[in-house]
């Protein structure tokens, strides 16, 4: 599991650490390793030129420090000071003493740096980038240097991921102690670049929850359904599916396909696509009339394509004590108090702009604070919530557990009808037991991963069929198994 701590966090464990140790320390563990993954990116350390962007807290000390470092090992550091009269003194003397100089013409410095180091603001930082560093952050931008963020890209916050203003782009962010939530949400995440954690021993002080977390390889294998020898179909769990209309019969069976690859025993269809569904996929059970009169299912996946036929079906199923999870026109006219009184968990899955209809908000709003607007859906309706889009967000009501973020988005998944499959095999993961937060979360990264796979092997853009087709080798992939049977060769 990946964790992220929130400033507050962070500076409380720095704290107690600093007041164990010689002054300073902390921040020569951080420029070494600063130092250590500039040099990887630079390849060969002696004779590159690097500018150093250094603003007027610690964040520019990091980053001077790890230049003096660079210019021992034979580099040409020039650093650029945003506040010449309040530089970190420490740092700024360093680099002097190594070696490095106070850059004449900072644009000039830019246009020849192989590397960049953004050390203008760090977890201090508050809103964007100020007018005076924005043409420093274009003019990195615009040169061939490689630019490395350090803590997080100047102007993106540390806590929310929101770029108030404008902000650094980088090719990659070295950070300190602990990964900061900003790092892992949109936009600010698609400015960071890979990131690359530098341990400053910072973890054994740090919280056992963390203020947000990102699943891994080994977490979703771990979390992922595994039938038992003695499991039968209703014991895996049947998972029940309310999706599709005359309008759009797609969204059925794409819903379907999703469900299919969840890991529970059944599918049971439930809707006007029956046809369709039974064509293409005969191992499912379908149903005419409403659901409650359809037979017993572990969990509903509701709202796919169901157009404006919604309403009854979503209040059918809500009726019921099973989890239920709501999509795309599920959520249309969705009533705060009916899921907040429900017994059993609400699973809801808007994108931005159905977040924005249920919060009463901008579009625009919901995708420049996308943490806020999940918790404040999941708190408002007492549910789970996975809001999609850009980094695709799950929060639980309350405040125990922490949101969690998905790394494996991918762009190409923005294609018509892979939310019907991710619905579908959400559902599934519902049915056959896992909790909401984990259905979610799991759901979102077997998505990703397969849009990734289908997209490295057919090439782009790819479809939602395409998608659904390449869930189970995003299952072998997270298991780390190859594709052969054991026993069988
Ligand atoms: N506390 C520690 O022991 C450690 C801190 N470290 C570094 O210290 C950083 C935090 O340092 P600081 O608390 O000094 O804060 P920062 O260096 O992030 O920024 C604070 C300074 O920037 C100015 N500022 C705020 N918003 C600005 C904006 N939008 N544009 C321009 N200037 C702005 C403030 O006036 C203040 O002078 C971390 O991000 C990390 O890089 C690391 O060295 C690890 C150890
Ligand atoms: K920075």
């Amino acid at each position: 599991m990946r964790t992220a701590y929130c400033v507050e966090t962070v500076r409380a464990a720095e704290a107690e650490l600093m007041a164990r140790l010689p002054g300073g320390a902390l921040m020569h563990r951080a420029a070494a390793g600063l130092a250590a993954a500039c040099a990887g990116l630079l390849g060969r350390v002696y004779g590159a030129r690097v500018v150093v962007l250094a603003g007027s807290g610690d964040n520019g000390g990091d980053a001077l420090y790890a230049g003096a470092r660079l210019a021992r090992r034979g580099a040409g550091v020039a650093a650029v000071l945003l506040a010449p009269d309040r530089a970190h003194p420490g740092g700024l003397a360093d680099l002097l003493a190594s070696g490095g100089r106070v850059a004449d013409d900072p644009f000039e410095a830019l246009a020849a740096a192989d590397l960049v180091l953004d050390g203008i603001t760090g977890i201090g930082g508050k809103g964007g980038l100020r007018a005076d560093a924005v043409p420093l952050a274009r003019a990195a931008r615009g040169s061939n240097a490689v630019v490395v963020a350090v803590d997080l890209p100047s102007g993106t916050e540390a806590d929310t991921g929101e770029v108030r203003g404008e902000a650094l782009r980088a090719d990659a962010t070295v950070t300190f102690g602990a990964y900061k939530p900003g790092l892992l949400v949109d936009p600010a995440h698609d400015h960071a670049g890979p990131v690359r954690l530098v341990p400053i021993g910072l973890e054994e002080h740090l919280p056992s929850v963390p203020d947000l977390e990102a699943l891994q390889h080994g977490d979703v294998a771990r979390l992922l359904p595994h039938p038992a020898a003695e499991s039968d179909k209703y014991r895996r769990g049947v998972v029940g599916v309310v999706a599709g209309s005359a309008r759009y019969p797609g969204a059925a069976v794409l819903a379907v396909a999703g469900a299919l690859r969840g890991g529970a025993g059944a599918v049971r269809y439930v809707g006007p696509g029956a046809d369709a569904v039974i064509a293409r996929f005969p191992e499912s059970l379908v149903q005419g009339g409403p659901p409650s009169k359809a037979g017993r299912v572990q969990a509903w996946a509701v709202g796919p394509g169901l157009g404006e036929d919604a309403e009854g079906a979503v209040r059918d199923v809500l009726a019921s004590d099973v989890p239920v999870l709501v999509d795309a026109d599920g959520l249309r006219l969705l009533d705060p108090q009916t899921v907040r009184t429900r017994a059993a968990p609400t699973l809801l899955t808007p994108h931005a702009g159905e977040a924005a209809a249920l919060l009463g908000v901008s579009r625009e709003e919901v995708e420049s604070a996308r943490l806020a607007s999940v918790r404040e859906l999941a708190a408002r309706f007492g549910a789970t919530v996975l809001l999609k889009g850009s980094t695709t967000l799950v929060a639980a009501p309350g405040d125990a557990a922490p949101v969690r973020a998905n790394p494996m988005g991918t762009p190409w998944l923005a294609t018509a009808g892979s939310g019907d499959v991710l619905s579908g095999l959400t559902g599934s993961l519902l049915a056959a037991g896992l909790d909401a937060r984990d259905a979610g979360s799991v759901g979102a990264y077997l998505h990703g991963l397969a849009a990734r796979l289908a997209a490295a092997r057919g090439g782009t853009p790819i479809t939602a069929q395409e998608v659904a087709d390449a869930l189970p080798s995003a299952c072998r992939d997270v298991r780390n198994i190859r594709d052969v049977v054991p026993g069988v060769s």
